[in-house]
């Protein structure tokens, strides 16, 4: 099985990485192609993948077919496209944002197997947070291999396309966001005399351990939350300090704009 990519950016390094770290396919199966030569011709050689010349001979040379461009070529991409896709025999799988399965399918053709996802850069490490939406073209085998390539580099959610804007923001978007937060108690750290390397590695570990007791204990955040603010002790302090800044509304914001955003809204 052949996996192309058209667009090869930080999102299409992410989800390539990812895929050559859990071996799902050798480095010889994915072909690659972007606008200029000069950025996906290095990254191709030094990771050993193949090269296209054209976005129309990526596709030919694929079984699946990911599109990885910036919303603003998407369609044009994919007019480029169309005659190798038109029969039916690939799959399309995109990781444009706002991009809907009818209007990829207006397009390339109604026939065509599509799978709509909405990956977070995670993947590149195994820990990916993908939303996914099939066409009814897609369906059994070629289903089952759509999806494996976002459940080896992270966890898959089936999503209504009308939820995709959402999820965009709570998954997509928030890695930065995150990032924003971890880099801020590392600066506190730094504040108080940390260094910074040794700081973000604490503010991270502590970030990504408090993930996981989300995941895998039954309690929900509120009740961690309450085990670790001791009665009179420096925990709620904080936590009452960060309310009075706006924590939670400043997040809140966060999420309205970049959902906004999503959906066509002014930067
Ligand atoms: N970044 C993220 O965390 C996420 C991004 N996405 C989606 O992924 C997509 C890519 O985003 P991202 O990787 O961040 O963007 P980048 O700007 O990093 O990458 C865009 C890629 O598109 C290529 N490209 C532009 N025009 C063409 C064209 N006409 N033909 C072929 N390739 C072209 C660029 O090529 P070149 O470099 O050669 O100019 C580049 O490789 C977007 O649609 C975004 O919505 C989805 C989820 C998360
Ligand atoms: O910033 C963006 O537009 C994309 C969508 C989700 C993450 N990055």
């Amino acid at each position: 099985m052949k996996i192309g990519f058209i667009g090869v950016g930080g999102m299409a390094q992410a989800i390539i990485g990812g895929l050559l770290k859990a071996k799902t396919f050798a480095p010889s199966d994915i072909i690659v192609h972007s606008h200029r030569l000069e950025s996906y011709g290095p990254y191709a050689k030094a990771h050993g993948l193949q090269t296209a010349a054209s976005n129309a001979d990526v596709a030919a040379a694929s079984d699946l077919v990911v599109l990885a461009v910036t919303p603003n070529v998407a369609s044009d991409v994919l007019q480029e496209i169309e005659a190798q896709l038109v029969d039916g025999q690939k799959t399309l799988i995109s990781i444009v944002a706002g991009l809907s399965l009818a209007n990829m399918a207006n397009v390339v053709g109604e026939n065509v197997p599509i799978l709509r996802t909405l990956p977070n850069v995670n993947v590149e490490v195994g820990a990916g947070m993908t939303a996914v939406a099939a066409n009814a073209h897609l369906t059994g085998d070629d289903l089952a291999a759509a999806l494996r390539v976002f459940n080896t580099i992270g966890s898959t959610t089936t999503l209504a396309e009308d939820q995709f804007g959402v999820f965009s923001a709570l998954a997509g978007s928030s890695p930065a966001y995150i990032d924003f937060f971890i880099d801020s108690l590392s600066r506190a750290g730094v504040k108080y005399g940390l260094s910074k390397d040794q700081a973000t590695k604490i503010a991270a570990q502590a970030t990504l351990g408090s993930a996981k007791m989300v995941l895998e204990s039954d309690k929900i955040p509120f009740a961690l939350i309450d085990q670790v603010a001791s009665p009179g002790g420096s925990t709620v302090a904080g936590l009452l300090a960060m309310e009075e800044a706006g924590l939670m509304t400043a997040v809140v914001k966060g999420i309205d704009a970049t959902i906004k955003r999503d959906a066509g809204g002014p930067a």
